[in-house]
């Protein structure tokens, strides 16, 4: 290593900077990865994100654009590793797919090209985004600069369904370390993975690929997974006075009724009771069809997005709350739907049980910043197989 910093002794920490922390989804990774590492600073521009953040860990992420750091600043940290999930609506399918053209692109391309300006550059990066990002302009530039600055990347597209999860949320993942730091498994340089093998030591793909169409591996995939039930806080009703939770006690959350959307129409004098998770009739009949709907024995639910509960179609399962599977049969209007709440959106992303909203935050709020989270049940494994390093090194 040219420049800047060694590895950590023996017991010493590994020094982490965390960039767009939001809720601090790749913090509790680290954590639930068992990696010795110190968050040295976080950085996120969204002063309720920064809230939750500091609520949950004691302290406060730098508030400002990560745009406008400084290698200088970033010097002063004398960080061994970077975690980086920057926004991903430059490379959403939904979105115009502008790329780097998208100003919300240009902090993460600015922090890149920061790398060979640092007088002590990372060891270790690891980015986090959506599928499409692998084929931007972006990964292009990332790599380009990666490989310019001594680094060696393996690349994966994995969702929680492949970790036991019941739930699909394919996401891209760029793991780099820099030269003489190495992989453990030196196989999958350069390779862009979608089985999490090599993460267990194997080098074959005998785990399970998600985008493996045949029916038998999927079927072993989805069997593999925990059912939804598993994940909830109230397991079949949506009726408050059939639950023994002190949930509506702890609960204070205000709504906020404001623009034209598809869940407007509701009534939101109750939004303090569990009618904020029933959903209207009203709302059945306009996007029934377009609705996701599971059940408390189902296998897999679908991504929640930032928009769950302002916008149904394509932002996130609905649970059918029915008592019996030949409810399954019955109509929409019957079967009791309500919507995941942000506790067991939080459970689905793997979050621990300590991690809490402050009270202040709405339920808008917390189904925005869960949607823009990540699965720790994916990232920590990824984190813990960046951070081993291969004996001799
Ligand atoms: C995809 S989310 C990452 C969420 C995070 N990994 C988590 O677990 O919650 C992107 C985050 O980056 C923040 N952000 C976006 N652009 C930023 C910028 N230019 N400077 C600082 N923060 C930014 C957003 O506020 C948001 O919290």
């Amino acid at each position: 290593m040219e420049k800047g910093l060694c590895k950590p002794q023996a017991e010493d920490p590994w020094r982490v900077l965390e960039f767009y922390s939001g809720i601090g989804g790749m913090r509790y990774s680290l954590k639930r990865g068992g990696v010795n590492a110190k968050i040295v600073e976080a950085f996120d521009i969204n002063n309720i994100a920064n809230d939750v953040y500091q609520h949950n860990f004691g302290h406060r992420p730098y508030q400002g654009n990560i745009q406008s750091l400084t290698a200088a600043d970033l010097d002063r940290h004398r960080a061994h590793a970077w975690l980086l999930s920057p926004p991903c609506q430059p490379y959403t399918r939904q979105g115009l797919q502008k790329h780097s053209g998208d100003a919300r692109a240009f902090s993460f391309l600015k922090i890149l090209e920061l790398i060979q300006h640092t007088l002590h550059p990372p060891l270790m990066l690891f980015v986090e985004n959506v599928v499409g990002f692998e084929t931007s302009d972006t990964h292009v530039k990332m790599i380009e600069i990666l490989s310019k600055t001594g680094f060696v990347t393996q690349e994966f597209i994995l969702s929680p369904i492949q970790f036991g999860v019941p739930y699909s949320r394919p996401r891209y993942f760029c793991l780099a370390k820099r030269k003489p730091l190495s992989f453990e498994n030196q196989l999958f340089n350069n390779q862009l993975l979608s089985t999490p093998s090599p993460l267990f030591g194997h080098e074959d793909d005998s785990l399970i690929d998600e985008h493996d169409q045949s029916e038998k591996i999927w079927d072993k995939l989805l069997q593999s997974c925990e059912p939804v039930e598993t994940f909830l806080e109230f397991k079949n009703t949506i009726n408050p006075l059939e639950t023994e939770s002190s949930y509506l006690d702890t609960l204070s959350v205000s709504t906020d009724a404001s623009g034209e959307l598809e869940n407007d129409e509701r009534d939101r004098s109750d939004s303090n009771s569990w009618g904020q998770f029933s959903v209207p009739l009203s709302l059945i009949e306009r996007w029934g069809s377009a609705m996701d709907i599971v059940y408390p024995d189902s296998k897999r639910c679908c991504c929640f997005t930032k928009s769950y509960y302002r916008y149904v179609k394509g932002t996130g399962s609905l649970l059918a709350t029915g008592q019996s599977k030949k409810d399954k049969a019955s109509s929409l209007e019957e079967q009791c739907l309500r919507y995941f709440t942000p506790r067991e959106v939080a459970n689905l992303h793997s979050f621990p049980e300590d991690f809490h909203f402050p009270q202040h935050v709405n339920l808008r709020q917390r189904y925005a910043m869960l949607g823009n989270s990540l699965s720790v049940a994916v990232v920590a494994p990824l984190l813990t197989y960046l951070f081993t390093q291969p004996s001799g090194l």
